[in-house]
């Protein structure tokens, strides 16, 4: 997983950084409170680690989650975004269940547009296998498993009332007299989403005019995406109620994501009392979350110091027999470096040093460059760092050194590029680019 970074509290990004990220990708997850769901989310973390993702873990945090769950998180290598509540309209929060409200401040993670494709996973889901191809799915659809009305939670529900559950819809018949059979419906513990401004302001805009339902984001969500909302299998996220209420329909060895969210099965929570909590599959399953959860080396900053320490070996093997401390050497950056190309000397692709102009080459290598073809210039010779540049050392008075520094100063003092020169052009498009209209509700399966 990436390293971590602490995201300053602003969750709006600027077109420069969308056009930048077009293919970039990670797995988002949200906590809420100062409670124990921090452990899910940490147990998510590792469980990612151990499946070896490529992408990172963002975390959509509530001004609520205290800066010990933060850091706990940062040292998990998980980004931390801190996200605005999402509240339904006023005092009309009582259609949904009181515990659910909560969760409409999901809606948030479409305004990650750094990332082009995300997949949001609940703080008490575990990812047993890699999913990272789910990424590659064909864009403009919204991925995620079917829901299950069979547990108590649905009792409010036609469904329920009349037994018909999309698992098996051959085994009640939906009645004529009900209307038309509601469509699918999906669990909104996993799914797999594009980031993007208008679809936020269009959520955002269109809560404004839906009153809350029991099962709050998770229905509307369903509403808001019926037209594109492409199911795929349960082996995606086990709701564990599908254990007992649809076995036919599963296959627990082949099932690669588990949601805990059957009452009782948190396993950060779980005594093994409640209704289903004491068959073996679930016993089973929480072992195997706790295996994740209690395993040291998945931790992040163990990964890291396995880094440091084959980066450490490496140079001691090559030359430096005295083990010398890095720091007394050279900086841990050389050790990465050093580590990084050791460790993918074997798919290592060389581009032209137009991407990257490591400075020295302009005295050492003249010849290999032509610096009007230059796209990426790297101010890391000694004396070069624009902002610290006083032409002094080495090097530093020449033409082309003077030229580029003052490229760098000039794109700096810019304030035409300013950050919230940015973002007011993208609310300005973004808002007429908006048409609230288009949503039509359909039967909701809550
Ligand atoms: O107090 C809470 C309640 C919920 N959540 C987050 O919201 C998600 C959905 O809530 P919950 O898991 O309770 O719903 P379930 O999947 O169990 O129905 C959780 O997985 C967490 O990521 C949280 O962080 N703190
Ligand atoms: O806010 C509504 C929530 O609705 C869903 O949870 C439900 C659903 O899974 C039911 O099928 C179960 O019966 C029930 O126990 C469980 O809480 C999502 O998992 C959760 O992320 C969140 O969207």
């Amino acid at each position: 997983m990436a390293p971590p970074k602490l995201v300053s509290k602003t969750t709006k990004a600027t077109s420069l950084v969308k056009a930048a990220s077009l293919t970039s990708r990670a797995y988002v997850t949200f906590l809420a409170g100062n409670g124990d769901y921090v452990k899910g989310v940490v147990g998510l973390a590792k469980g990612l680690r151990k499946v070896q993702t490529a992408y990172p873990l963002v975390v959509a945090v509530l001004p609520d989650v205290p800066e010990e769950h933060r850091c706990m998180l940062v040292a998990q290598g998980c980004i931390v975004r801190e996200i605005e509540p999402v509240y339904p309209p006023e005092n009309q929060t009582q259609f949904a269940m009181a515990y659910y409200v909560i969760n409409y401040s999901k809606l948030r993670i479409w305004e990650f547009v750094e990332y082009h494709k995300m997949i949001y996973l609940d703080g008490d889901i575990q990812v047993f296998e890699n999913i990272d191809y789910l990424f590659d799915n064909p864009n403009g659809y919204f991925y995620a498993v079917k829901d299950c009305f069979c547990e108590k939670t649905w009792s409010h529900t036609p469904q329920y009332k009349i037994g018909y559950c999309q698992q098996c819809p051959n085994k009640v018949q939906w009645p004529a007299e009900l209307g038309p059979k509601p469509p699918l419906y999906f669990n909104a513990g996993m799914f797999v989403y594009e980031p993007s401004l208008s679809v936020y302001e269009d959520l955002l805009n269109t809560l404004k005019i839906i009153p809350p339902t029991p099962f709050a984001e998770q229905d509307f969500l369903n509403m808001f995406f019926k037209d594109v909302y492409k199911p795929i299998p349960p082996i995606y996220n086990l709701v564990l109620a599908m254990l007992w209420r649809h076995p036919e329909n599963i296959e627990l060895d082949k099932v690669k994501v588990v949601h805990y969210c059957a009452a009782g099965s948190k396993p950060w929570r779980y005594t093994g009392k409640e209704e289903n909590m004491d068959r073996e599959d679930i016993i089973m399953l929480v072992k195997k979350w706790w295996d994740i959860y209690n395993d040291e080396s998945l931790d992040y900053k163990t990964n890291i110091s396995l880094i440091e320490g084959v980066a450490l070996s490496e140079t001691s093997v090559d030359g430096d027999k005295n083990n010398k401390n890095p720091s007394e050497d050279k900086s841990l950056e050389f050790y990465i470096m050093d580590f990084l190309n050791m460790f993918f000397k074997d798919v290592y692709k060389p581009i032209p040093p137009i991407y990257n102009l490591v400075l020295a080459m302009l005295w050492r290598h003249p010849e290999n460059i032509e610096l009007d073809k230059v796209k990426v210039v790297h101010y890391c010779a000694a004396g070069s760092k624009p902002w610290r540049y006083t032409g002094k050392e080495e090097n530093m008075d020449r033409e082309d050194i003077i030229m580029l520094v003052k490229k760098w100063w000039d794109i700096y003092n810019d304030e035409s590029l300013d950050y919230k020169t940015n973002i007011s052009l993208i609310e300005g498009v973004a808002l007429s680019e908006t048409s609230v209209g288009h949503y039509t509700p359909a039967p909701s399966a809550a």
